[in-house]
């Protein structure tokens, strides 16, 4: 009997056993952009003239829509001027380096052809085409990496699944059965009809048991193993670590992990009620913070229910993409700052090299870096002119010129 029952044992735990997936490639990119699309960026947070302010996807919980009402925004879903290589090529532009869209948000509707659900874009919508098909195409074509938000336990047009209290008062869930019919056969048409995956984006929503979180990970490294799953899978199961929502990084790790952004302060579908954007500088504040505790950046951007970006997007995310690419040796493969804060700005590193990001110019026109009296060198990273320096004890002494050379940020790269 004991032995039957360490066998179990072993099995269970067998089960529960999650192959990690290899994530080296990740803070490498250090870039990707976030794209919240689905039907609700059709009512923009506005139902039935009712405004609806904060997160502009979450329009069918606040207001509480029926399924079958809301059902019919797939009718009018019918994005024309959709143009997946534009927005590749708008990414790649702007220094990004992976994409991550929304194969399915809360609201269950799924932007890809699903065999498992009618409720998809090909299949529900006049628009027919599979947008998720043509992202996949144009990103292999030039090269970015892709990856899919999949909303694992939140979906509002299940009765099984989490979340939909209004359609589905009482009822019993059983979300193993939600999990056995409707998530994992979309995670495999998702994993097998797309080519390299990179990621999938997991969301949070209901308490994942252990065993949940390391059936859906199993399942995924299952048909890619290199594809990443982010941390809101829940225990711990996760390949790499997202933070909360809009939050900054706090410590400076090497770990994997990721921060998150929206360009529109407070909703990551595209919103009519929520019109408040972060500015070019702002959004490289959130950049450099971010990149300067080791962590990436997700950047996101809720695209019109037409197929394009907003004009305010793309004027911003140009802006800060000539920065970045200007300024690439100082991002790409950079690990975090080995020192504590400065008042001047931020630091990313690389083997005998740091990368001074300069975004409030010292009156005094002087910058001093505890460098441990290292002998050192000191550029500008853009023009490659020389900076006067000279060693004074522990410190490092650099002599700025009155102007500085790019409001937005100067890199100073110090080699030693
Ligand atoms: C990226 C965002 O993620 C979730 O919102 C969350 C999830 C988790 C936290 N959290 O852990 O603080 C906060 C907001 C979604 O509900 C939201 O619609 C959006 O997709």
């Amino acid at each position: 009997l004991l032995g039957i029952v360490l066998c179990l044992q072993l099995y269970a735990q067998e089960q529960n056993v999650v192959q990690k997936a290899d994530t080296k490639w990740f803070p490498e990119a250090k870039l990707g952009l976030f794209l919240h699309y689905g039907l609700y960026a059709i009512p923009a947070g506005v139902w039935k003239g009712k405004e609806y302010k904060g997160v502009g996807e979450w329009i069918q919980e606040r207001a509480k829509i029926p399924i079958s009402e809301y059902e019919q925004l797939a009718t009018q879903f019918n994005p024309q001027q959709f143009d997946a290589n534009e927005w590749v090529l708008f990414a790649k532009d702007c220094g990004f380096k992976y994409i991550v869209i929304t194969t399915k948000h809360h609201d269950g509707f799924a932007m890809y052809k699903s065999d498992v659900s009618k409720f998809n874009i090909v299949d529900a919508t006049p628009f027919k085409r599979d947008i998720i098909r043509e992202l996949a195409d144009a990103c292999k074509k030039h090269g970015m990496k892709l990856g899919f938000y999949y909303s694992q336990s939140r979906d509002w047009h299940e009765a099984d699944a989490e979340g939909n209290l209004w359609d589905f008062k009482g009822y019993q869930k059983n979300f193993q059965k939600y999990l056995d019919e409707k998530c994992k056969p979309q995670l495999q048409e998702l994993l097998t009809r797309y080519g390299d995956v990179a990621l999938i984006w997991f969301d949070g929503g209901r308490k994942m048991s252990d065993n949940e979180s390391t059936q859906l990970v199993n399942w995924v490294h299952k048909f890619q193993p290199n594809c990443l799953t982010s941390s809101r899978i829940g225990n711990g199961r996760g390949d790499y670590e997202t933070l909360s929502d809009n939050k900054l990084p706090t410590t400076t790790t090497d770990q994997a992990y990721e921060a998150l952004f929206t360009h529109n302060f407070r909703s990551w579908g595209y919103s009519k009620t929520e019109t408040k954007l972060r500015t070019p500088q702002e959004l490289m504040e959130v950049l450099l913070n971010t990149i300067s505790k080791g962590a990436n950046l997700l950047l996101n951007i809720g695209p019109k229910p037409e197929g394009v970006f907003q004009e305010e997007s793309i004027r911003d995310f140009r802006i800060i993409g000539k920065w970045i690419n200007a300024n690439a040796e100082a991002i790409y493969g950079s690990k975090g700052s080995p020192f504590p804060e400065m008042p001047w700005g931020y630091i990313t590193s690389k083997p005998g090299a740091l990368y001074l990001h300069v975004t409030k110019w010292p009156e005094d026109q002087k910058l001093s870096l505890p460098l441990n009296g290292r002998s050192s060198s000191a550029k500008f990273l853009v023009s490659g002119k020389k900076i006067k320096s000279k060693i004074a004890g522990e410190n490092l002494l650099l002599s700025l010129p009155a102007k500085q050379p790019d409001e937005m940020c100067t890199v100073i790269k110090v080699s030693y």
